[in-house]
């Protein structure tokens, strides 16, 4: 198919799908109040449909040809599209919520993402006001294009051992940038490889021989004039990615780097000029970029599960298979309950991650304005719930992406399906920001203090008031005596405060006793790591049945009392299943944002594979070089040894 051809390709057509179209007419709820809930309000609506316009009017952002593209092209084509959505923002002064929205309605697709997701908001929050002043509109007009240098070869996730160091020189005013050892060079910074010409880099600052521990320092890379690597920088891409190889990732490794000592971002700590070293706020202050990637990655969750949920759950309803009984017409696999428990949790998920993640946002940018008012008290509890969210929300998209894919059979492991790409997109959600099993010995921590804090009456957190009610001598028991009582929201949280009660306190207790045994802390801690990551994990009627060991090992439920939230999650299935059609649609996603042959909106799902099969680049020509090359001879071969067999 031409690229034209192409290119029209995703513009959705008047012939829709019978069964599609069945399912919309049979809505129980206005799709368009939804969606506008979903944006925000008719106004994010409106928003979201100029940005769609301003963006797919674009062929870049139409990816025609994405499927069959090299590396470069991909990074190429990532670029293009950074540098739209930096010319674009410029020009029409976007605040920070269009321009997030644009990045979604990209896919997040873009090479240089790292400019307005780390680079340019650690500016606002570790640079002190002078700084500010001179680096900020040199990074919103990208001049200096950026990324955020952390994470090195032999060091992720404990900061406390990263290698790189930057030594202050008092004679010359300047702080030396070290990559000490193969395993101090930094690895992974997104846009670092090929695209940034600077980076904020944490290093361990060494003043007069004494380590201040971690810090971080703009480090410029590359000339303005030439984009080549400066003296002492040895930069470049770490090489293919299952996804995302739009963004060249990359390594840097730094030999005697010398930056004047204003490049110390110095809003929490800094250098002075006779070399004294003074502290300010607290010293996690510096870590405030990593929460706010975290309460990013809650909304991405969203993203890619609205995503897959939309092209399951289309899909589904299309694509008919086998029959109930014999001689009957076969059946839309969504009506088979076990495709309703591949996908619609997805679905229920995706609602409820959108919501969770507003609340989170809310919380950040309570705690951020304090914070940036010298307020601290909430910092501790706001990186409890981001680390504990974004570790529980990723695992849960990725799990759920993964059975998305299964539901959708053969055409779901086709790259035109979408799914693929979208499960390799989100898969290191798991990992980027924080890996989820340290994230939520982060969140545990959090946890046994406010349990020391309750056991002796002293007052807990907002968001871990359950720890006193559920203690007390006089709790309700939990009133779930018929399936009504299971649709009963305030019945549902009391079931799941009561678990969390008996599972953090329990967890509270094994520490306890095993450090009161005689255990280090350390060792107690580790020996009971899987406990204290369940304290911090959770969801509604399907996550009471996925994790049912945790309702009936805790006195939290009855036999009989489980078996009633069972039957009332297959009963809100069967609910939702009548409405999943139109619920999808609410997300309202562009069929180009999509990219997907079996969630198209329009259904038309035989047709899209069969087209865009044409576009395989083995379909250039009818018969492929590689015959001439290796099969030829071999078919030669196999008649020539069958004609002497035959003679035989
Ligand atoms: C529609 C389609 C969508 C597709 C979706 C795809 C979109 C894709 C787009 C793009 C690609 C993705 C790109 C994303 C970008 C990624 C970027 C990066 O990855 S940047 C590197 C991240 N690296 C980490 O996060 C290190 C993790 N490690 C740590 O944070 C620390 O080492 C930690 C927390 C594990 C240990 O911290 P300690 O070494 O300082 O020690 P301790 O003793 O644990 O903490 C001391 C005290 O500090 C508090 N603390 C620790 N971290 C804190 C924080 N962040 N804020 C506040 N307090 C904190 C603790 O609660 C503790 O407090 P008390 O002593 O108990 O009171
Ligand atoms: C797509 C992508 C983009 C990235 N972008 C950036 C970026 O822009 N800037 C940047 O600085 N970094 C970036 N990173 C790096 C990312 O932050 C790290 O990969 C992450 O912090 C994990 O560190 P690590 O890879 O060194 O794994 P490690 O820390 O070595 O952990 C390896 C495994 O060991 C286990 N483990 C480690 N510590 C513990 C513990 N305390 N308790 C229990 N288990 C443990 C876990 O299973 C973990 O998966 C990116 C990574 C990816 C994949």
């Amino acid at each position: 198919m031409a690229a034209a051809n192409r290119d029209a390709f995703w513009a959705p057509s008047s012939k829709v799908n019978p069964d599609l179209a069945r399912e919309r007419e049979s809505a129980t709820f206005d799709v368009r109040e939804l969606t506008h809930i979903i944006d925000g309000s008719p106004d994010r609506t409106k928003r979201r449909k100029e940005l769609e316009n301003l963006l797919y009017s674009e062929p870049v952002f139409r990816d025609v040809g994405r499927l069959s593209m090299e590396r470069d092209e991909i990074y190429e084509q990532g670029v293009l599209k950074s540098i739209k959505l930096f010319e674009w923002s410029r020009k029409y002064k976007w605040d920070d919520d269009d321009f997030e929205l644009a990045s979604r309605l990209a896919n997040h697709d873009i090479s240089m993402s790292l400019q307005h997701a780390m680079f340019i908001p650690a500016i606002e929050r570790l640079a002190s006001d002078t700084q500010k002043a001179k680096w900020l509109p040199r990074a919103l007009h990208y001049e200096m294009i950026g990324t955020y240098a952390q994470t090195e070869l032999g060091h992720g996730t404990n900061l406390m051992e990263l290698e790189t160091t930057a030594t202050f020189d008092p004679e010359r005013n300047e702080f030396i940038m070290n990559s000490p050892t193969v395993t101090s060079m930094k690895w992974w910074p997104g846009a670092l490889g090929k695209s940034s010409n600077t980076a904020i880099v944490l290093a361990q600052l060494i003043v007069k021989g004494k380590n201040h521990g971690l810090h971080p320092f703009l480090v410029p890379l590359r000339s303005m004039e030439d984009h080549t690597p400066l003296p002492g920088i040895s930069v470049g891409d770490i090489g293919p990615k299952m996804a995302l190889n739009c963004i060249d990732n990359g390594f840097l490794i730094m030999k005697n780097v010398r930056i004047p000592r204003e490049n110390m971002f110095m809003k929490n700590a800094e250098v002075t000029r006779d070399g004294r070293f003074i502290s300010r706020g607290v010293d996690k202050a510096n870590y405030a970029t990593m929460v706010l990637v975290r309460v990013k990655i809650t909304r991405w969750a969203f993203e890619s599960l609205s995503d897959g949920a939309t092209t399951a759950v289309r899909y589904s309803v299309v694509r008919r298979q086998s029959s109930l009984k014999p001689g009957e017409r076969e059946l839309q696999v969504l009506d088979y309950q076990s495709q309703q428990y591949k996908v619609l949790p997805a679905l229920a998920a995706s609602y409820a991650f959108l919501m969770t993640n507003r609340s989170l946002h809310r919380l950040y940018d309570s705690v951020h304005a304090d914070i940036m008012a010298g307020n601290t008290k909430l910092l501790a509890e706001l990186h409890c719930q981001s680390s504990a969210l974004k570790a529980y929300m990723s695992e849960v998209v990725v799990q759920l992406l993964e059975l998305c894919r299964q539901a959708c059979g053969g055409h779901g492991y086709l790259a035109s399906s979408g799914i693929g790409l979208l499960c390799a997109s989100s898969a290191p959600l798991v990992t980027v920001e924080g890996e989820n099993s340290v994230l939520y010995q982060q969140a545990a921590r959090y946890l046994m203090k406010q349990v020391a804090k309750a056991v002796v009456g002293d007052p807990v957190a907002s968001g871990f008031q359950y720890l006193l009610t559920q203690s007390s001598s006089d709790r309700p028991d939990i009133r779930i005596q018929n399936l009504a009582d299971c649709g009963n929201l305030d019945t549902l949280l009391q079931v799941y405060q009561r678990m969390a009660f008996s599972v953090v306190t329990g967890a509270a207790r094994k520490l306890q006793m095993a450090i009161e045994s005689g255990v280090e802390q350390h060792v107690a801690w580790n020996n009971n790591m899987v406990s204290l990551i369940q304290a911090a994990r959770f969801y509604a009627l399907h996550g009471i049945a996925k994790e049912a060991g945790y309702f009936l090992a805790t006195p939290t439920l009855t036999p009989d009392q489980f078996e009633l939230v069972r039957a009332a999650e297959l009963q809100a299935m069967a609910k939702v299943r009548h409405d999943a059609v139109p619920l999808v649609d609410a997300f309202d996603l562009h069929d180009i944002c999509l990219h997907s042959a079996l969630g198209c909106y329009d259904g038309n799902v035989y047709e899209r594979l069969y087209a865009l099969a044409q576009t395989s680049s083995l379909n250039k020509t009818q018969v492929h070089p590689a015959y001439y090359k290796h099969i030829r001879g071999l078919v030669k071969d196999g008649q020539k040894q069958l004609r002497q067999q035959s003679k035989l």
